[in-house]
């Protein structure tokens, strides 16, 4: 019997041009393999409604093309169900689907589709919220704000930021488990996947397979410090800096001053500032 896809395509994702992606869809999917639908999405939020929606119906694969944020959306909602994650990267860093060692090419990405290869991955709860990738508290989050404030998107606009905040950036500080507090950190992330995205990494050894996550505290550095760490980002060697600490575990609780966060890079706040975190082990099943 054929599968069914459900297409979501987040038409604001990225730079390049999404329209074109119907027609590589006809072009280059098995239509001997699959039936399929395509819907845009309107708004924020509505991968996700899209995809719950898509879950319910029993569809077996919800495909999205976009960035984190799209993918987050679409791939929470799958959480413990029974259709599968497929992503076509289209969006600014595209983080989760480099870590997963997908293609960045679309009619590449389209053909895996048809080899229907699935395996399955850990996600992380944060309080009643759900993450595939990296999250955190502190620059990065703040940067993430700012970004969903700009008019462009991209690697550009999105570097010219970073160097523009750094300047005035205070620190914050994080408290873990109630007892060992971080104070003057750049950041905090939680990491279940290695990778901000572009190849930024920010825990290389990360493994969304192993039913951890980690939790990784950067000292707020002087600025040789900073673009020291965004060099050894891009070699894959951050968590060696001696600005960086790590700690991996499936479960935890931190404290933060501000409620600013963001989730796999879309932004949000969050009420409570106490945050438990959790790995959710192979909860969510995608095409690799
Ligand atoms: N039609 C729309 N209009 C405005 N925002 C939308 C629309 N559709 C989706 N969105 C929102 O766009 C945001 C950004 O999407 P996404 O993360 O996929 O792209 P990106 O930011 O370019 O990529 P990345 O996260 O990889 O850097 C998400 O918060 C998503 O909810």
């Amino acid at each position: 019997m054929k599968k069914s896809i459900r297409f979501i395509i987040n038409p604001i994702s990225g730079i390049g041009k999404k329209n074109i992606l119907p027609e590589l869809i006809q072009e280059h999917l098995d239509h001997s393999a699959f039936t399929y639908d395509i819907v845009f999405t309107e708004h924020r939020g509505h991968a996700r409604t899209l995809s719950q929606e898509a879950a319910e119906k029993g569809i077996d694969i919800v495909c999205v093309a976009g960035g984190d944020g799209s993918v987050n959306e679409a791939g929470t909602a799958l959480i413990n169900t029974k259709t599968a994650l497929a992503i076509l990267p289209t969006g600014s860093g595209n983080g989760i689907a480099r870590h997963l060692g997908l293609s960045l090419k679309l009619k590449s990405m389209i053909q895996r589709i048809n080899e229907y290869k699935l395996d399955t991955i850990d996600t992380v709860s944060l309080n009643s919220r759900k993450a595939i990738g990296v999250s955190g508290f502190g620059f990065d989050a703040l940067i993430a704000k700012r970004f969903d404030e700009y008019h462009t998107r991209g690697f550009l606009s999105y570097a010219k930021l970073v160097l523009k905040e750094f300047r005035h950036y205070e620190g914050i500080s994080v408290v873990l488990n109630d007892n060992e507090e971080y104070s003057n950190l750049l950041f905090c992330s939680i990491a279940n996947t290695s990778q901000f995205g572009n190849g930024f990494y920010i825990s290389p050894e990360a493994d969304i397979k192993d039913g951890q996550f980690d939790i990784v505290f950067i000292e707020l550095p002087p600025i040789f410090g900073f673009v020291g760490l965004l060099i050894s980002s891009i070699r894959g060697t951050v968590h060696k800096s001696k600005y960086v600490k790590l700690v991996q575990t499936n479960e935890a609780s931190i404290r933060v001053k501000s409620s600013t966060a963001h989730i796999d890079g879309e932004p949000i706040d969050f009420k409570d500032l106490s945050i438990n975190l959790k790995s959710n082990p192979a909860s969510l099943s995608v095409i690799v």
